[in-house]
């Protein structure tokens, strides 16, 4: 029996989008899975949000193919939204007259009249305005709404119905740090439900601490893809010979890369747990070490770096 390959929550293939002759996204390749998050970057005007209307069908690509749970948003756009939450332009429109909790309730309605749309209930309102920390603007009128609480309904409106993918363009612009963090806090919790999401961001700092994937767009092109999960397990060395250190560390069975950036050496350990046996090796060896910490990967470095290029 042949088994199908697990199918990617999104799916982006040789997406490619003109503007008359003016390219905004070249040849575009990129997957999420579900449970992962994976955050878009790169300078004003690289194609963050071109990409991200593409992805919702709400732009059309010149060529390429985009996938949500194996459906083509553009060929079977009303089925592939099934499942979709996302806040494309930031902040969400909304009505302005009527209130919070009034305004998703049309959301609401709006989505049960899709196929397959879900029935949202007066609780689930209720809900998603707590975890947004709304309660208290649940029956204020919008037009009434700070940037930043407006910024918080249009992420609420997103969650309503349970999406398994979610889609946010700049869901923390406008929003102070307790809100930054409130964000963050429910996209990692929505995602280890199991939620695919993807979001653009130019906070690479904040990102990169709860971001799994890091797509950098640049002028179009998806110049890079890193990923962050990868890096957590780097460790350095503060020691009085960086490269003795570094080709003692290299040949142990847990450690699956080294390099040197002197004072340091850097050692990639299969887990926290060999740090204590790196450390009898090079102690072992005569080597003197100062200081071992996390090598934290600087996001913010590599990015201008890759930009720059
Ligand atoms: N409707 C349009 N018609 C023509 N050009 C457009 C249109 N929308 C976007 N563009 C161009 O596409 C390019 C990418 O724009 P986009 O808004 O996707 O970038 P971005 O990465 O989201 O930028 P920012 O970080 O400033 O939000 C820009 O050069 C922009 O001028």
């Amino acid at each position: 029996m042949t088994t199908e390959p697990a199918r990617s929550a999104i799916e982006v293939r040789g997406l490619t989008k003109r503007y008359g002759r003016h390219p905004v996204l070249d040849n575009v390749n990129l997957d999420v899975q579900p449970g992962e998050v994976y955050a878009l970057t790169g300078p004003n005007g690289a194609g963050k949000t071109s990409l991200i209307r593409c992805l919702t069908g709400l732009a059309f690509p010149t060529s390429g193919t985009v996938r949500l749970l194996g459906r083509n948003v553009h060929e079977d756009g009303p089925r592939a939204r099934a499942y979709l939450g996302a806040v494309v332009e930031a902040p969400a429109k909304f009505y302005p007259q009527f209130t919070g909790t009034q305004n998703l309730a049309m959301h609401a309605r709006l989505a049960r009249m899709a196929p397959s749309g879900p029935n949202v209930t007066r609780d689930r309102i209720r809900e998603v305005l707590a975890l947004l920390e709304l309660t208290r603007m649940a029956d204020v009128r919008v037009r009434a709404y700070s940037l930043g609480q407006r910024q918080r309904l249009g992420v609420a409106a997103a969650m309503l119905a349970d999406p398994k993918v979610l889609v946010l363009d700049e869901p923390t612009t406008g929003l102070d740090p307790l809100g930054i963090g409130l964000i963050h806090r429910i996209v990692t919790s929505l995602a280890t439900s199991g939620c695919a999401v993807v979001l653009s961001t130019h906070h690479l700092r904040e990102i990169a601490t709860y971001a799994h994937t890091v797509g950098i767009l640049s002028g179009g092109r998806l110049v890079d893809t890193v990923n962050l999960r990868a890096r957590t397990a780097a460790y350095r060395f503060r020691v009085d010979d960086p490269t003795h250190a570094a080709g003692l560390l290299n040949g142990l069975p847990f450690v699956t890369r080294t390099a040197t950036r002197t004072p340091y050496a850097l050692a990639t350990l299969s887990g926290e747990t060999y740090v204590p046996d790196a450390l009898a090796r090079l102690a072992g060896a005569g080597v003197r070490v100062y200081e071992v910490s996390p090598d934290v990967f600087d996001l913010y470095e590599y990015y201008r770096e890759r930009v720059e290029a």
